[in-house]
């Protein structure tokens, strides 16, 4: 096996997928950091979920907005719901896995908030019950999707925005979602400090 002509498959693989989201994308991810933007200038937070390398992509997200980017600038209201073991494991283990995002959602969610729902499938149970929750309590979700969009691509309303990547391959999905998530935190800061 030509293990450097793998590697570098991977490498053109992996920027392809993100040439052939551009024109896609770039419109909805721009209207994805409006929404957010707005959301924290009003006092609300983001609640972010997912599964695996997602819920590594949620806490990434929170991390940067909590603590920062690029720039120095205030604080931002951003909690990863993939983090609280024992919050995971005792719903998990007492109601069932699909609730250990919605139960989180419910408790702390309020009108105004914004769930960002991770999903490279768009079928992930929890994730969808996740966003089922935020519907109940008014929020808006941003959805980072593939592969179609799934059952969440159909389940979002009017007011959320599904960030479907145009592919099939999950690695490729959660790569370009972690791009997507540094357009989302680059924007916030160019909106919040007035960045040309
Ligand atoms: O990172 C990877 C695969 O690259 C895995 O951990 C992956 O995230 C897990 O299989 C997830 O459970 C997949 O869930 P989803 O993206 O379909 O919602
Ligand atoms: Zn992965």
């Amino acid at each position: 096996m030509d293990l450097i002509a793998r590697v570098a498959q991977h490498f053109e693989d992996s920027a392809q997928t993100k040439l052939n989201a551009v024109d896609a994308l770039s419109a909805p991810i721009a209207a994805a950091i409006e929404t957010l933007t707005g959301a924290l200038l009003e006092g609300g937070k983001i609640l972010a979920c997912g599964n695996g390398g997602s819920a590594a992509d949620a806490q990434h997200f929170a991390a940067e907005l909590v603590g920062r980017f690029e720039a120095e600038r205030q604080e931002l209201a951003a909690i990863a719901l993939s983090t609280d073991s024992s919050i995971l494991t005792a719903v998990g283990n007492d109601y069932g896995f699909a609730h250990i995002f919605a139960k989180q959602v419910r408790a702390l969610g309020h009108a105004g908030d914004v769930l960002l729902a991770i999903s490279t499938s768009g079928n992930s149970g929890n994730v969808i019950e996740a966003i089922k929750a935020a519907h109940e309590h008014d929020m808006r979700v941003i959805a980072l999707t593939g592969k179609g969009g799934g059952e969440i691509g159909e389940l979002l309303s009017d007011a959320d925005i599904n960030l479907c990547v145009p592919a099939d391959r999950t690695a490729r999905i959660q790569e370009t979602h972690l791009l997507i998530i540094h357009c989302l935190c680059d924007g916030i800061d160019a909106l919040l400090l007035g960045v040309e």
